[in-house]
C-alpha cells in the first residue's frame, strides 16, 4: 500500500476558460512536497489544454497559504526526502507559472506566509481580501525564503520595505500589501475568486498588465542607494541578533539579485536556502516554533474532549504592578475586570497604572483614543465583594503572603460563585497552602505572570493533584485569548520558570565569591544571548524581591541552595538596585548602567563573612566557562523539575526557558540546548565542579541516570542533535 499523500492541488476549468487551482492542506495549506508536486502537474495540465485559457489559483477554507510545510524540515535535516536546488523557485515558480503563455493570478484570503506569497509573487498579479495577512516570516525559523522571495519582493514594494518585512518577519495586511503595491486589487472574500478569474481574462486580453515581477525595476531604489540601503540593514542585523548569520545571508542574496540580475540572485538564493535548512539555528528555531504551538497539548486534560466555559467577568485582587498588568492584559482582549483594592487610595493607584499601560499604547499609535475609551470602560474598581456574585474567575494579585492569601481564598469561596474559578498569582507560593482554609480545590489554580503582565508572553498555568481538568482547559482558553503562550506546570515551590531562574542567580554569586568578575559575567551571559547578565537582571527586579524569592529556595532546598552575603550586604547600604540608582551598577539620569569600582568592597565584606577563598582558576575563566558554569546548574534543576512532572514535556521547558527567562530561542530551550552538548558532558562538569564548590553543583539523579546511558535528556528525543553553537 503506497502513502498517504500529504495535501495535494485541485484543478477545476470554468465555462469562462479559467483554471482554478486550490491547494488543499489543512489546516494552512501548507506547500508540502506533495503539494507543490501536484500544484506543478495541474499548471502543467492547464498549460496543456486548449480550453483553459488563464489561471487563478487559491487556498481552501479561506487561506490562501501558510508557506512551506515546517513539518518537513526534520526529514530533510536527517538527510531524507529533499528537492534538487532551484526546483520550485526556479522550475515551478520561475519557468512553469511565469513564464507561461497563460495569465496566471492568486486570489489570497486568510493568509499568504513564506511560501505560500512566493508562490501568489510568482503570478501575473495577486487580488486579496484586506484583512489577509501577507509576508515573509522565513528568518524567524533560521533561514531565509527560498522560492523567490528575496528576489521578487523588492521588486514588488521596494528595497526597504521588503527588507523590514523579511528582517523583521513582518507580515502585512491586505489593504497595506495594496498600497505597498504587493497586491493589485483588494476585495471582499465573497467576491475574490471572482474578481481574480476575471482579472486573469483582462490580462490575457491586454485590458491589464501582463507584469512578470522577477523583472519589475521601478520599485528598486538606485544602485548606489540600494547598497547604502543595504549597507545600513546589514548594520542593524548584526546589532540586533549579533549570534545569528542567516540575517547576513538574506541582505547578501537581496544584493546578489541586484546587482548581477534576479536569475543569479535566484540560484544564489536556493544554495543559500538549502544551506541553512540544515543549520544548527535553523533546528533549533523549528523546534521552538512547535514547542510553542504543543504546550497547550496537555495529556490527560486536553484530550479529554472538554469545551472551554464562556467566561464572561473577571475579578482581579490587588491593583499593584501585577495585577493592574493582569487587569490591562484582559481589558485588551475584551474581558469585563473588576478590580478590587483595599482602600481608594490603592484602588485609584491600580486604575491609573492601567490607564498608564493603555495610554502608552496610545502615544506610540498602537491604540485610537476611541480604542482607548472603549477599552478602559471595561475596568471598574470596587473595595468590597458585594460585585463578585457573578464573576466567573478572579486572579488573587496580592503580595506574596501565604495568611492573607489563605484569608482571601476563604473569603472567595463565600463571595463568589461555585462556578467560579479561583487562580493565584503567586510566583513561589505552594497553591495548597493558599487554599488550605477552602473546600474548592478543585477550582484553584495557579496564574502566574509574568512582569510587565500585559507585555510578556508567557503564562505559567498551575495545577495541583485537585484542580479540575475543566478549569485547566477554560485557562488554556483564556490565555490564548489574552494571546499569551500558556505552559501547564505541576504545583512547587517556584513552579517552572522560578525554579529555573534560582541556580542562575546562585551560581553567578558563587562565582563572584570564588573570585569571578561581575562585570565578565554580565558580558559573557549576554553575549551567549540573554537579553541580560544576572547581576543586570538583578538590578532590574530589585534585591527586594530578589531576597523574598531567594528565602523561598533556600527554605525549601536547602541542601542545593548557595547561601551568599552580596545582596543583603549590599542592600544594607542602600543599594537596592536600579529603584535606588546604585546595585551591581549605577545608573544615571537617563538609567543607564555603568560598572561600579565601589563593589570590590561589597564582595569582599561577603567573602569575609563566608569565609570563602578566592580561586585563581575562577579569576580568568572563559567565557565559555562562564556560560556552563551558570547554565548547568539551571540545566540540572531544569531535569529535576522534568523528573519530578512539575513539567510534562521537556519542550514545555525549553519554552519557559525561552519566554519566562529570556533563554535564546536560537539556541532552542534549555533542555534542547542541553541534549545539543550532551548528558555525559554536562554531568561530568557538574560533578567535578560541586567536588571543588560544593552541594550547588551537584548533579541530580535524574541527570546521574541519563549520563550513565550516554542518553538524551529529553526522553523519546526524536530531534536531530544540533552542535553545540559556539559562545
Ligand atoms: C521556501 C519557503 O520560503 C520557506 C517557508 O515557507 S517556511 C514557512 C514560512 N511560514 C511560516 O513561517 C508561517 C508559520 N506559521 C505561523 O506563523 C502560524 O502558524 C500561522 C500564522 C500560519 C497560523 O497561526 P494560528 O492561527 O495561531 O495557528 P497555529 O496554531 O500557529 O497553527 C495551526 C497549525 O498549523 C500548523 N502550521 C502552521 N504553519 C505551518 C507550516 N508552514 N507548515 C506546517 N504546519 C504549519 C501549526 O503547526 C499548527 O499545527 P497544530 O494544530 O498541529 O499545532
Amino acid at each position: 500500500m503506497g502513502r498517504t499523500p500529504k495535501g495535494r492541488a485541485v484543478m477545476e476549468v470554468g465555462a469562462d476558460g479559467v483554471a482554478l487551482i486550490t491547494l488543499i492542506n489543512p489546516p494552512v495549506n501548507s506547500l508540502s512536497f506533495d503539494v507543490l508536486n501536484s500544484l506543478k502537474e495541474s499548471y502543467e495540465e492547464a498549460l496543456r489544454r486548449d480550453d483553459v485559457k488563464a489561471i487563478v489559483i487559491t487556498g481552501a477554507n479561506g487561506k490562501f497559504s501558510g508557506g512551506f510545510d515546517i513539518t518537513a524540515f526534520g526529514g530533510i535535516q536527517a538527510g531524507g526526502e529533499v528537492s534538487k536546488p532551484g526546483f520550485v523557485s526556479v522550475e515551478i515558480l520561475t519557468d512553469t507559472v511565469e513564464a507561461a503563455r497563460k495569465p496566471s493570478v492568486a486570489a489570497i484570503d486568510g493568509l499568504a506566509l513564506g511560501g505560500g506569497l512566493e508562490v501568489a509573487m510568482g503570478c501575473h498579479a495577486r487580488i486579496s481580501t484586506p484583512n489577509a495577512q501577507l509576508g515573509l516570516p522565513e528568518l524567524q525559523l533560521g533561514i531565509i525564503p527560498g522560492f523567490g522571495g528575496t528576489q521578487r519582493l523588492p521588486r514588488l514594494v521596494g528595497l526597504s520595505k521588503a527588507l523590514e518585512m523579511m528582517l523583521m518577519s513582518k507580515p502585512v495586511k491586505g489593504v497595506d500589501a495594496h498600497s505597498l503595491g504587493l497586491v493589485d486589487a483588494v476585495v471582499a472574500p465573497d467576491q475574490l475568486v471572482k474578481t481574480a478569474r476575471q482579472w486573469a481574462l483582462d490580462i490575457l486580453e491586454c485590458r491589464r498588465p501582463w507584469v512578470y515581477s522577477l523583472y519589475k525595476t521601478d520599485k528598486l531604489e538606485p544602485l548606489g542607494e540600494a547598497r547604502e540601503i543595504l549597507k545600513f540593514a546589514r548594520t542593524q542585523a548584526q546589532k540586533q541578533a549579533p549570534n545569528l548569520t542567516h540575517p547576513l545571508v538574506c541582505i547578501d542574496v537581496i544584493e546578489a539579485g541586484i546587482v548581477s540580475g534576479p536569475v543569479a540572485g535566484l540560484w544564489k538564493e536556493a544554495e543559500a536556502f538549502q544551506e541553512l535548512l540544515r543549520s544548527d539555528i535553523c533546528k533549533s528555531l523549528v523546534h521552538i516554533f512547535f514547542a510553542q504551538r504543543g504546550t497547550t497539548k496537555v495529556p490527560g486534560i486536553t484530550d479529554l474532549g472538554l469545551v472551554p466555559r464562556r467566561i464572561n467577568k473577571v475579578a482581579i485582587l490587588g491593583g499593584g504592578l501585577m495585577g493592574s498588568g493582569i487587569a490591562t492584559a484582559l481589558i485588551l482582549s475584551n474581558y469585563p475586570v473588576i478590580l478590587k483594592e483595599v482602600n481608594e487610595k490603592f484602588l485609584q493607584a491600580g486604575i491609573g497604572r492601567v490607564r498608564a499601560n493603555l495610554q502608552s499604547r496610545v502615544k506610540k499609535g498602537a491604540m485610537t483614543q476611541e480604542k482607548f475609551e472603549k477599552t478602559f470602560s471595561l475596568l471598574k474598581g470596587v473595595l468590597d465583594y458585594e460585585s463578585f456574585k457573578d464573576v466567573d474567575m478572579v486572579i488573587e494579585a496580592v503580595i506574596e503572603n501565604v495568611s492573607l492569601k489563605q484569608q482571601i481564598f476563604a473569603d472567595l469561596e463565600k463571595f463568589c460563585p461555585p462556578h467560579c474559578i479561583l487562580a493565584s498569582n503567586t510566583s513561589t507560593i505552594d497553591l495548597n497552602l493558599i487554599g488550605e482554609k477552602t473546600r474548592s480545590h478543585d477550582r484553584i489554580v495557579g496564574a502566574h505572570f509574568f512582569s510587565p503582565a500585559h507585555v510578556m508572553p508567557l503564562l505559567e498555568i498551575v495545577r495541583t493533584q485537585r484542580t479540575s481538568p475543566q478549569v485547566i482547559v477554560d485557562l488554556l482558553d483564556i490565555g490564548k485569548k489574552i494571546k499569551k503562550t500558556p505552559v501547564v506546570v505541576g504545583n512547587c515551590t517556584g513552579f517552572a520558570v522560578n525554579r529555573m531562574f534560582f541556580p542562575y542567580t546562585q551560581a553567578a554569586l558563587l562565582l563572584v565569591e570564588h573570585g569571578a568578575d561581575v562585570y565578565q559575567i554580565d558580558r559573557a551571559i549576554t553575549k551567549f544571548g540573554m537579553p541580560m547578565g544576572p547581576f543586570r537582571l538583578v538590578d532590574l527586579v530589585g534585591f527586594g524581591v530578589a531576597i523574598a524569592t531567594g528565602g523561598q529556595f533556600v527554605q525549601n532546598f536547602p541542601e542545593r541552595t548557595y547561601k551568599s552575603m552580596i545582596i543583603p550586604i549590599m542592600q544594607e547600604d542602600k543599594r537596592a538596585g536600579e529603584t535606588t540608582r546604585k546595585g551591581f551598577y549605577v545608573y544615571d539620569d537617563k538609567r543607564k548602567a555603568s560598572p561600579d569600582p565601589e563593589l570590590k568592597k561589597y564582595v569582599e565584606k561577603a567573602r569575609g563573612i563566608s569565609g570563602v577563598a578566592i580561586d585563581p582558576k575562577l579569576m580568568k575563566l572563559s567565557d565559555k566557562d562562564i556560560v556552563e558554569m551558570i547554565f548547568f546548574p539551571v540545566v540540572n534543576e531544569a531535569c529535576r523539575v522534568y523528573a519530578e512532572g512539575i513539567a510534562v514535556k521537556a519542550a514545555d521547558l525549553d519554552i519557559a526557558g525561552v519566554m519566562g527567562m529570556g533563554f535564546p530561542p536560537y539556541r532552542g530551550g534549555i533542555m534542547f540546548w542541553a541534549d545539543s552538548l550532551g548528558s555525559k558532558y554536562i554531568y561530568s562538569r557538574l560533578e567535578a565542579w560541586s567536588n571543588l564548590y560544593g552541594g550547588f553543583f551537584k548533579p541530580c539523579a535524574y541527570l546521574a541516570e541519563r549520563a550513565a546511558k550516554g542518553a538524551p535528556l529529553v526522553r523519546n528525543l526524536k530531534l536531530v542533535f544540533v552542535h553545540h553553537i559556539n559562545t
